[in-house]
């Protein structure tokens, strides 16, 4: 649905340049959550605002739904514009309008009759359930319900793809599980397509299908959320489940969806090997329970247990 290729940007700063982008590949499939993550200034923000070019992109390509944007002249690139939507960290609301001419605005822009309007309005606060909020004014409202308002309206266009720019950064930690449950169920009723940038782990651990992580304008691994758990080395692994720094000769495990299998206690009941456990994290991600699990197995039978648990399709480490 997005695929992003070679994109660089790189500004000019008094007489300096910087490279936000240092050259990204992304691909996001149609209908998945895929979160991109990275420290203040690894240029998510830059990525996303290329994405529908708000941002023009020194070099690469971006196509939205098999369309090159990159190769659209400014009439056209508006018109695919319409397709995606956007969703910001301070919402970016008009104060001076309700609720209801927040959302009635890019309605406006598409010159969609007043009829019209006022149906596509009421049908889009009542899927973000604030019907009863249609006349209020954005001063009157929390800022979860800022935020459903900047869905509704971001909504407006019939948009296949939701770009989100740390939706949730401004919001306290339930107002944000609200917005992310309601994402969820956007993504999952509408089949629409998101791409987000946090700086949280836990809107990944939340939502996502896929994640990226960006560092110095670059990706520095990618992929659907099992691939990256069960790929050695992997950066978000090791921030999903922190573990100390193994000792030597010690084994850490990482399981995606094999949570529900004793696989620990087959091993040993099959082969000649003490376990003893040192330390381990279990989360539910993405709808799937993953986890690491640090042991220290002695035995004479070790290496046939070890390779019993890999061929299981869990990643074995040895320290
Ligand atoms: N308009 C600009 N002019 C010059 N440099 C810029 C501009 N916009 C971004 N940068 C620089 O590009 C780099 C990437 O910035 P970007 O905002 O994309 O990062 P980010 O990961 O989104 O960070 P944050 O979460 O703080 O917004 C940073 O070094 C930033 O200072």
């Amino acid at each position: 649905m997005i695929e992003v290729s070679g994109l660089r940007k790189v500004y000019q700063d008094r007489g300096r340049e910087v490279v936000a982008l240092g050259g990204v590949d992304l691909r996001v499939r149609k209908g998945e959550i895929f979160g991109v993550l990275g420290q203040s200034g690894a240029g998510k923000s830059t990525l996303l605002r290329c994405v529908n070019l708000l941002e023009r992109p020194t070099a690469g390509t971006v196509a939205v739904a098999g369309q090159d944007l990159t190769a659209l002249g400014e009439k056209d690139l508006r018109a695919a514009r319409r397709r995606i939507g956007m969703i910001h960290q301070h919402f970016a609301l008009l104060s001076s309008r309700t609720v209801a001419g927040n959302v009635a605005f890019p309605l406006e822009v598409m010159k969609v009759g007043k009829a019209e309007r006022t149906r596509r309005v009421a049908e889009l606060l009542e899927l973000v359930g604030l019907a009863d909020k249609a006349g209020a004014h954005p001063g009157q409202l929390s800022g979860g319900q800022k935020q459903r308002v900047g869905i509704a309206r971001a909504l407006a266009g019939n948009p296949a793809v939701l770009l989100s720019d740390e939706a949730t950064s401004a919001l306290d930690p339930g107002t944000t599980q609200s917005i992310l449950a309601l994402l969820k169920r956007l993504n999952r009723e509408l089949g629409l397509t998101i791409l987000l940038i946090t700086h949280e782990m836990s809107v990944v651990k939340a939502i996502c299908d896929s994640a990226a992580i960006m560092r110095d304008g670059l990706i520095q691994e990618s992929g659907t959320i099992p691939e990256l758990i069960a790929r050695p080395g992997s950066r978000l692994t090791a921030e999903l489940f922190p573990l100390p720094e193994p000792e030597p000769g010690t084994v850490t495990i990482t399981f995606t969806g094999q949570a529900d299998e004793p696989v620990v206690s087959q091993m040993v009941r099959k082969f000649d090997v003490d376990v003893n456990i040192l330390g381990g994290a279990l989360e539910e991600v993405a709808g799937v329970s993953a986890g690491r699990l640090r042991l220290r197995l002695t035995g004479d039978e070790r290496a046939a247990a070890l390779t019993y648990l890999a061929d299981r399709g869990l990643l074995v480490q040895e320290a």
